[in-house]
Parts: structure tokens; C-alpha cells; sequence
């Protein structure tokens, strides 16, 4: 995710094509996501008083992530999970996209005391290194070239092929590094967009009412929602949409550098600049969408009820360093939100007030304290 030129461009082609050959976002992928609804479902049923959804949402993502990369569907009584979820969030509250001040003078992070964001990101960081180093040890040992499982089985096997070249980019240090980006970047905005999702219709109950109407129309309630009625649900849609711009989980992007000197608009950006691009103000653009503070669904439908695209909506970025999981994200961000709405009412406890949606900053943006208590539809 921070790295550029070459390096980034055989990485992220790689990764691409693999995730497209295992199913990533697609059909075939969503087997594995519904399996992960279904047990999330269960231990909502199960679970006594209110709920911190985000925990719960981020093993969910977890678990769908590991599938792809690591082959092995991980159970959500494992306390591992639990405490990587927990850890990955504090490192995206603490962290700044900029760097900080660290960023601009390295030599502080030696003065620095342990529970400073520098150290929190970095533990934070060490513990999912960790995970995964110890996924690819076993991968090595079991690896049967002639039938790779997942993601890290590809690359140990694309190492292993271009271990005599002395250009590979293909090492272990930048296999734990991709795996590593995948996982923080996919858990954490996926939890975030779910619970920032049903944060919002416990507040506009009324875009609640008219999601469940639909999905009780198009889908029932005997089945989970698929992708594939994503095109009969426009209201369910435009919901999902006004959740990604009005508190999308990525408010700006990752740091990009500028390989020239440009002119952007009339302003100066020489060669080597970090540029990081603000999608909140694009999105949130006054005079572009007129009340962008107000939650308004019907924003996205045209006036015959169909879905309007707009290409101010952009949760994902755009262009070339867009967001690498898009598909898999959108795909498991309208199951998990469709079928939660499928399945229950949620009401905020008031034991844990919410004084705005605002969220918290770090890396992304994260929902703010909030817990619900569900009630099974029947
Ligand atoms: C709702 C969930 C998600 C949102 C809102 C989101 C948003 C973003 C955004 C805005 C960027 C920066 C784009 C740029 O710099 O121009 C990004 C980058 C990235 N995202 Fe996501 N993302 C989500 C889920 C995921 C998932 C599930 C994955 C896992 C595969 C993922 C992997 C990545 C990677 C690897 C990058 C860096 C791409 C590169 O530098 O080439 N994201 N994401």
C-alpha cells in the first residue's frame, strides 16, 4: 500500500489476478460470505442485552478476508480473532494518514512514550505480522505446487519460479506486507461501513422501513440476499450509496507521491510531493449536492424509482491506485447490511449515548461508541 513504481505495479497485478482466479467479490465468493452472515446471525440471536456491533461486523470481515488469502475458514470462538479485530482498530484510531510528526522528524521515535500513536500503530502492526507469518510457515510446509489454495499458496509458488531472477519483487517480506495490507485494510473499513450503516437507520427509522419493505418483497425472508438481487432493490442500493458518501470509511486516500511536476488547478505540486486526496470534500460538496449533511437515499434514485449513478461517489478512490478490494468490499458490505435488515430491528441503547454520527478519525473512519438492541423480525 506504500510502496510505488514497480514494485507496486507487479505486486498489485499479481494480487489482482489472483483474487479474480479465487472468486474475489464474485459469485463464486459468496458462498463463503453467507456462511459468515448465517454464524454472525447466530450469535446475534444468541447474545444477551446490547451489542457492539463493530467487533462482531470485524471478525465477520476478518474471517470472509482469510478465506481468500489464507485458505482455512477461521471459527469466531477462536479469542485470537477477537483480539486482532480489537488491536486493528486502536491502530486505525491512533494512526494518520500524513505520517505526523514522525513522519517529518523519524529521529523522535525514540523519545516516544509507549502508549504514543506511533507505538500503538507499530505493536498494532507487529501482532498481525505475526498471524499471518506463522499462516505462511505452515502454507511452506503443506505447499502442493500442483494445487495452491489460496492467495499466499500462489505467491510462495510465484517466489519459488522466480527465485533465480535477480529483480524478482517476489519475496517473503513483500508477501507478509501484502497480506498485511489486505487484512487491516478490509477489516477495519468493512466493520466500519456496516455499523456506520445500522447506526444510521436506528437514527432515520424510516429508510429502515423502506429497506425491510423491499427486501421483504424481492428477497423473503427465507433466503439471504444474493448480489444478484442487488438490481431489484434500487432503494436498498441508493441506501448503501448514501452510507458510503455521507460517512464513507475512507474519507481520504492513501498517501500517493508525484513522479513530475504538475499544475493541479492552478497550484504548484513539484515532483516527489506527498498528495493525498480528499474524497470527503468531494463528496460532501456543497454546492455540488446542495444539503450533503443531510442523510437522503432518494438522492441516488431517479424519479422513476431506478438507481442514479453519480460520479461524484467515490468511496473507493479512482484511477489506477483505486482500492484493490472494491468488489469484495461492496459485495460483502451489502450482504452483511441486507441480511442484518433481513433479520432484526435495531434500537440504540441509551445506556451508551451517541451525541453525533460524526465517527472518529485515524486511518479511515471509524463509527463512533455505540451499542443496539436487536429484536428478531417476524
Ligand atoms: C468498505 C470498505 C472499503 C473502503 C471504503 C475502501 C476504500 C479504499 C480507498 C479510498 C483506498 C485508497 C485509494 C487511493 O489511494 O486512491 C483504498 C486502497 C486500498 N484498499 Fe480499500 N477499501 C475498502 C475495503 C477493502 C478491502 C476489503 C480490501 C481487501 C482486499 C482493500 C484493499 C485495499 C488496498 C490493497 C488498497 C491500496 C491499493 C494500492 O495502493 O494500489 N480495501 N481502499
Amino acid at each position: 500500500m506504500f510502496v510505488e513504481g514497480d514494485l507496486w505495479k507487479e505486486q498489485r497485478r499479481f494480487a489482482l489476478h489472483q483474487f479474480r482466479n479465487l472468486g474475489f467479490g464474485k459469485r463464486s465468493h459468496e458462498a463463503v460470505v453467507h456462511d459468515e452472515t448465517r454464524a454472525l446471525l447466530q450469535e446475534i440471536r444468541k447474545a444477551e442485552g446490547s451489542i457492539t456491533l463493530w467487533e462482531m461486523l470485524g471478525v465477520s470481515n476478518l474471517i470472509i478476508l482469510w478465506a481468500v488469502m489464507g485458505g482455512k475458514r477461521l471459527e469466531r470462538s477462536d479469542d485470537r480473532l477477537w483480539d486482532l479485530v480489537v488491536r486493528l482498530n486502536s491502530v486505525f484510531r491512533a494512526g494518520d494518514i500524513s505520517g505526523g510528526l514522525v513522519q517529518s522528524f523519524p529521529f523522535i521515535r525514540h523519545f516516544l512514550p509507549k502508549d504514543h500513536r506511533f507505538n500503538v500503530v507499530n505493536d498494532g502492526f507487529r501482532l498481525v505480522n505475526d498471524y499471518i507469518k506463522e499462516a505462511i510457515d505452515e502454507h511452506r510446509k503443506e505447499l502442493d505446487p500442483n494445487d495452491p489454495r489460496d492467495f499466499i499458496d500462489l505467491y510462495l509458488i510465484e517466489m519459488d519460479k522466480q527465485k533465480d531472477s535477480r529483480d524478482t519483487t517476489f519475496e517473503e517480506v513483500q508477501l507478509l506486507a501484502s497480506c498485511s495490507d489486505i487484512f487491516a485494510a478490509g477489516t477495519e473499513t468493512g466493520s466500519a461501513t456496516v455499523s456506520f450503516a445500522i447506526l444510521l437507520m436506528t437514527l432515520y427509522p424510516e429508510v429502515m422501513a423502506k429497506v425491510q419493505k423491499e427486501l421483504d418483497e424481492v428477497v423473503g425472508r427465507s433466503r439471504l440476499p444474493s448480489i444478484e438481487d442487488r438490481s431489484k432493490l434500487p432503494y436498498t442500493e441508493a441506501t448503501l450509496n448514501e452510507v458510503f458518501r455521507f460517512r464513507g470509511a475512507a474519507p481520504v486516500t492513501v498517501p500517493h507521491k508525484a513522479m513530475k511536476d504538475a499544475i493541479l488547478q492552478g497550484s504548484r505540486i513539484p515532483a516527489e510531493t506527498m498528495v493525498i486526496v480528499n474524497l470527503y470534500s468531494v463528496m460532501m460538496d456543497l454546492e455540488y449536492w446542495s444539503d450533503p449533511h443531510t442523510f437522503r437515499p432518494e438522492r441516488f434514485l431517479n424519479p422513476d424509482g431506478t438507481l442514479r449513478k453519480d460520479e461524484r461517489l467515490i468511496p473507493f478512490g479512482k484511477g489506477r491506485r483505486a482500492c484493490l478490494g472494491e468488489s469484495l468490499a461492496r459485495m460483502t458490505s451489502f450482504i452483511l447490511f441486507t441480511s442484518l435488515a433481513q433479520h432484526f430491528n435495531f434500537t440504540l441503547d441509551p445506556s451508551v449515548p451517541v451525541p453525533n454520527t460524526e465517527g472518529k478519525s485515524g486511518f479511515t473512519l471509524g463509527p463512533p461508541e455505540f451499542k443496539v438492541f436487536t429484536k428478531e423480525r417476524l
